[in-house]
């Protein structure tokens, strides 16, 4: 996988001999064999017979007419319907570092847990409570004054307060009646305002109620004095057309949430068809964490509401930061085709996209990456075509002709059939190749040696860095970070070419290539200083080893690179840069 940022592609591009001659012929040809090249230039730019648009640039990239939704709220619930995921639990510290970020971001209600639950989670909601945030801070309580009580006892701004709405959950599940659930939720709701508390009214299942009965639970919920209600889709049953019914009357009867669920795929939808039915505020969690299929993603309603109807809700630029780290503290992978956070959302590899893309970065996507807090990148594997490819060696200052071109091209083709991610070092690898250089390595890996048992993961590394050889070793949370603080730790006195300080390890991705313990696992990282980054592989049976290998190799890539600034292949003290070789794993 090669990646890069455009924008240094657009300015750099011309360092390749073929785009340097202007021989447009000469490419289109060239480009012609290959199926899945950059295509053919088919019309022309020219031409003054052109009917004007009626329509500007901008309504053009956003198709969608606007609607009448003005104002529209985020509660989100990832500290506590997140939480609720198997696997998942979030330490107090983690509660309060997830809070701050989503206050930053200007969501409106933070659900910080569920006061019942533990001892933890009642010092996480208090820790949350009392971090000065702006954001309203509430805890989900059943329908028990204990709960209200509890939560009370965090210092919470309000409760979400949960009754049971369909017969399936006050027959079966709480053995009541509807009578006597309505008259609780009456004798609740009364006893949270008595303490001034916020209180909106969750009518659980709501979705599968008759809806008679659930207009008169949540109307006595209103009456009694509830800030609002909301309409649950407890186990996403519902499809839009229910949702805007339920919606609709509820809305009727005063400020109304929406609490979807993803079990059909419909999280999104029914968000959308709720609002245009009355609702005024989403519930959600970043990445639709939350129980079996998951919550309604927070990220995909701010975005999808942000572009397409022109409504803001919390600041969208926060949202890829916010994203990481909530998968950072739930542990939770996000899916690279994941909207808004996946690594692909915004990863272009096919020849005909990455060209496209070159000539205008909104060509295949619907918003600028920018919007959410991302960068472009282009990726190479068997789809590539020249232009990606070219634009990917001129992004690593490597000049090459057309024959050369073509050649590497086809080379990076043969790696992506056998199903390989085709890195940054595999590009320069297969180029040097190509080119009959050999590359100088200014860092390589001569000795590791780690060990896991006890309290304190410890390695050591022998390097051997220009002419001498360093020995350090590190401490960490594991043997793989040990490694990698060993790592620092001998180039942390490096005044040439490399600094590993200065480095940030963007991603760091274990594949087992095998299934038994035995597998030979394949480690892709990608590391950057400054605007530029590197991604490489390596593999062995040893993760610590191949994890090792493959932050060296991309160190000794990056210090090639230099700082992003030159382009002209010389490192960041401006010194010449050693000839690229091979990567960690060929
Ligand atoms: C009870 C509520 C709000 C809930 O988590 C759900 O309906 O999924």
């Amino acid at each position: 996988m090669v990646v890069r940022r455009i924008e240094q592609v657009a300015s750099r591009r011309l360092a390749v001999k073929f785009a340097d001659s202007n021989d447009h012929a000469a490419a289109d040809a060239a480009s012609a064999d290959a199926p899945n090249a950059d295509p053919p230039v088919l019309v022309s730019d020219g031409g003054t017979d052109r009917p004007t648009p009626t329509r500007t640039t901008e309504t053009l990239l956003n198709p969608n007419p606007l609607t009448d939704l003005e104002e529209v709220q985020l509660l989100d619930t990832t500290l506590r319907d997140g939480e609720q995921m198997p696997g998942v639990s979030l330490t107090p510290a983690d509660k309060v570092d997830v809070a701050r970020e989503l206050d930053a971001a200007g969501v409106h209600v933070i659900e910080a847990g569920s006061a019942c639950t533990s001892e933890g989670e009642r010092e996480g909601i208090r820790r949350v409570a009392r971090g000065g945030l702006d954001a309203t801070v509430t805890s989900f309580a059943r329908g028990v004054r204990s709960d209200i009580d509890r939560a009370l006892d965090c210092g919470v701004d309000g409760v979400n307060l949960v009754v049971p709405a369909s017969d399936k959950h006050v027959e079966t599940k709480v053995g009541s009646s509807r009578e006597e659930v309505v008259e609780t939720t009456v004798e609740l709701v009364e006893y949270a305002k008595e303490h001034d508390l916020w209180v909106e009214v969750l009518g659980e299942d709501g979705s599968r109620a008759d809806l008679e009965y659930l207009e008169r639970l949540m109307g006595a919920g209103l009456d009694a004095g509830a800030d609002r209600v909301c309409y649950c889709d407890t186990v996403g049953a519902a499809g839009p057309e229910r949702t805007a019914e339920v919606v609709s009357r509820l809305a009727d009867l005063g400020p109304t949430s929406l609490h979807t669920h993803d079990d059909l795929g419909f999280g999104v939808t029914n968000v959308h068809a709720g609002l245009k039915a009355g609702a005024d505020t989403v519930h959600g969690t970043v990445l639709g964490v939350g129980e079996r299929a998951g919550n309604v993603a927070l990220e995909e309603v701010a975005i999808a509401l942000d572009r397409c109807y022109d409504v803001e809700t919390i600041e969208v630029e926060r949202l890829y930061r916010l994203c990481r780290r909530v998968s950072e503290v739930t542990g939770v992978a996000v899916p690279p085709n994941k909207a808004v956070c996946g690594a692909n959302a915004f990863a272009h590899e096919s020849g005909i996209h990455t060209d496209g893309t070159l000539k205008d970065g909104t060509m295949y996507e619907p918003y600028p990456p920018e919007t959410v807090g991302r960068e472009r990148r282009l990726v190479l594997g068997k789809h590539a075509g020249r232009a990606g490819v070219a634009a990917a060696l001129a992004d690593h200052g490597v000049d090459v002709d057309e024959d050369e071109l073509r050649e590497v091209v086809s080379r990076v083709k043969e790696l992506g059939d056998r199903g390989k991610r085709v890195t940054d070092a595999d590009l320069l690898a297969i180029t040097e190749d190509v080119q009959g250089r050999e590359r100088d390595r200014h860092v390589e890996l001569v000795d590791l040696s780690a060990t896991s048992g006890g309290n304190l993961p410890t390695a050591s590394v022998r390097l051997r860095v220009g002419d001498e050889e360093r020995v350090a070793s590190g401490t960490g949370s594991g043997p793989v970070d040990a490694g990698l603080e060993a790592v620092r730790a001998a180039l942390a006195d490096e005044s040439g070419g490399v600094d590993a300080v200065s480095f940030e390890l963007d991603s760091y991705h274990v594949d087992a290539i095998t299934g038994g313990t035995d597998a030979v696992v394949t480690v892709a990282v990608d590391l950057s200083r400054g605007d530029r980054s590197v991604s490489v592989s390596a593999s062995d049976a040893d993760i610590t080893r191949a994890s090792v290998v493959a932050m060296v190799d991309a160190l000794d890539r990056l210090s090639e690179l230099g700082d992003g600034e030159g382009g002209d292949g010389e490192s960041a003290d401006g010194t010449s840069t050693s000839t690229p070789v091979g990567s960690a794993d060929d």
